[in-house]
C-alpha cells in the first residue's frame, strides 16, 4: 500500500473511533475548511518593511537571529508566502503592516495611500488570499521616544492620527477589492520605562486620538477596526498606556473589535480564559496567536496546552464566526517559511483537535456535576487519533501530510533563499 492509501486506511479507522464517541470527523473537516487564519507578513523579513530607510525596530519589539533568506522586496515576500500557503491546508489570509507598502519614492506614514498597496491588493485577488491590515506606529523617528497617539506634542499626535486615518482608508479599499472585510488592527507602543507621575493624561490623549481616527464611518463590509492591548514592552516596563483595561473599556464603550495577543499579558496569564468573558461585551475578537517564552518573545507557535485551550474555547463557546485568528510571531533564527508553516499548521491542528471533541457530551457531564467523568473523558481524548484525521485533511487539501513539507522548504531554501544576500537587493 502506498503512502496515500495508508493515510486513507488510517483515516477510516480514526473515523470509526471518533464516531464511537459521537464525533463526525467529516463534519470537523468541513468546518475547519471554513476557517481562514491570517498569516502575518512580518515573519518573512524580521519586521523590516519596505520603506527604504529602515529604522531600527525598537518600540518594545525585538527580533533575534540572522538566518539567511530574509525577504528584501514585496515580490520576494509574496513568493515566500505563496510557498508557505502551498504547505498549509485550507484557504488563508494575509495580515499586512502599513510599512510594507510599495514606495517608489519616500512617503511618510501620514501620507500613505491606496496606490502604495495596489500591488498587494492585486496579488491578494489573484491568489484568493484576503488581506488584513495594521497601521505601523513603530520604527519611525516620530515614535523614537516611545509615544505616538498619546504623545504630549500635539504635532506628533496629529502625525500619527493622520497615519491611522490613512490606514483605515487603505483597509477599506482592500476590503472592497476582495469582497470581504479587511480587519484593521491598531497597536501602539506608547508607554513609560519608569514609574509615571501621570498615567491618566496619556490615556485620555490615547482615547481622544483613537476617537478622532475612528470618527469617519466606513462600511463594515469593507473594514472593521480592532484595538490591541499590551502589558509591557522593552522600554515600557512600568506602564503601557494601551493596557488591557484601557482597551477592554474602549472596545466595549465603542462596540468595537478587541484584539488579544497571547504574548501581551503576565507570563502565567492566558488569553484562552478571556475569550468567553470579553465576547459577552464586544461584538468580535481578533486573536494574535503568539508564544511568549518568559516574556513577549514572539516565538513560533507550537502545539502547547494554551494553543489547544484557545481553540477549545473558540469551539466550545460556538464562537467560530466571532473570533478571527491571526498569528503574531517573528523568529529570524530559523527558516522563515518554515516558521510560518510550523506555526500555522499547529494552529490548525489545535483547531482540528477542538473540533474533534465530544463537546456536547463533556458539557452535559459538567451540567450534571459529574466532574469525574468530565476529567476522565478529557484525558482519554488526548489519545484519540488526531494525527490520522490531520493527515487525511492535508491529503484532501493537496498539501504534504507529514514531515514531507520540510523537504519542500529545504529545496526552496537551496533554490531561492540562499541566493539572497544583503549586498544584492533587487531594484
Ligand atoms: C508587529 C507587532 O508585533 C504587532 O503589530 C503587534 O500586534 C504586537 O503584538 C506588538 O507587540
Ligand atoms: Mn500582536
Amino acid at each position: 500500500m502506498g503512502r496515500s492509501g495508508k493515510i486513507d486506511a488510517m483515516y477510516e479507522l480514526a473515523r470509526q473511533q471518533y464516531a464511537a464517541i459521537g464525533v463526525d470527523t467529516d463534519d470537523a473537516i468541513r468546518r475547519i475548511g471554513d476557517v481562514a487564519i491570517s498569516l502575518h507578513c512580518w515573519q518573512g523579513d524580521d519586521v523590516g518593511g519596505f520603506e527604504g530607510d529602515a529604522q531600527s525596530l525598537g518600540n518594545g519589539l525585538a527580533v533575534t537571529g540572522n538566518y539567511p533568506g530574509r525577504a528584501r522586496t514585496p515580490d520576494e515576500l509574496r513568493q515566500d508566502l505563496q510557498m508557505a500557503y502551498s504547505l498549509i491546508p485550507g484557504n488563508h489570509r494575509l495580515n499586512l503592516h502599513a510599512m510594507y507598502g510599495e514606495f517608489d519614492t519616500p512617503v511618510d506614514r501620514d501620507a500613505i495611500d491606496v496606490q502604495h498597496f495596489q500591488g498587494w491588493i492585486q496579488w491578494a485577488v489573484d491568489q484568493g488570499v484576503p488581506l488584513d491590515f495594521n497601521p505601523s506606529f513603530f520604527s519611525h523617528p516620530h515614535a523614537a521616544d516611545g509615544f505616538t497617539l498619546a504623545h504630549s506634542d500635539p504635532g506628533i499626535r496629529q502625525f500619527w492620527i493622520d497615519h491611522g486615518i490613512a490606514c483605515r482608508k487603505i483597509a477599506a479599499a482592500m476590503g472592497a477589492a476582495q469582497g470581504s472585510p479587511c480587519i484593521d488592527n491598531f497597536w501602539v507602543p506608547d508607554g513609560f520605562k519608569d514609574t509615571p507621575a501621570d498615567r491618566k493624561t496619556p490615556r485620555e490623549r490615547l482615547a481622544a486620538s483613537l476617537d478622532e481616527i475612528f470618527s469617519g464611518s466606513l462600511p463594515p463590509t469593507h473594514t472593521i477596526d480592532a484595538v490591541e492591548c499590551k502589558l509591557f514592552g522593552i522600554g515600557s516596563e512600568s506602564c503601557v498606556v494601551g493596557s488591557h483595561e484601557f482597551y477592554l473599556g474602549y472596545a466595549i464603550s465603542r462596540n468595537q473589535m478587541l484584539c488579544l495577543d497571547a504574548g501581551h499579558f503576565h507570563p502565567t496569564e492566558v488569553i484562552s480564559d478571556k475569550i468567553s468573558s470579553v465576547l459577552m461585551y464586544v461584538p468580535e475578537l481578533l486573536l494574535h496567536v503568539s508564544r511568549g517564552v518568559r516574556w513577549d518573545s514572539d516565538h513560533v507557535v507550537t502545539f502547547t496546552d494554551e494553543l489547544q485551550a484557545i481553540m477549545q474555547e473558540i469551539v466550545r463557546g460556538g464562537f467560530l464566526d466571532r473570533v478571527h485568528i491571526g498569528l503574531d510571531f517573528f523568529d529570524a533564527s530559523i527558516n522563515r517559511v518554515a516558521a510560518w508553516t510550523i506555526g500555522t499548521r499547529n494552529a490548525l491542528k489545535a483547531l482540528l483537535a477542538a473540533l474533534l471533541e465530544p463537546t456536547e457530551q463533556l458539557q452535559q457531564l459538567e451540567r450534571e456535576g459529574d466532574f469525574t467523568a468530565r476529567l476522565a473523558l478529557m484525558e482519554e481524548q488526548k489519545m484519540m487519533p488526531l494525527g490520522a484525521v490531520w493527515d487525511h485533511y492535508c491529503q484532501v487539501s493537496d498539501v504534504p501530510a507529514g514531515r514531507q513539507w520540510l523537504d519542500v522548504v529545504r529545496q526552496y531554501e537551496q533554490d531561492v533563499l540562499k541566493l539572497r544576500s544583503d549586498a544584492s537587493v533587487p531594484a
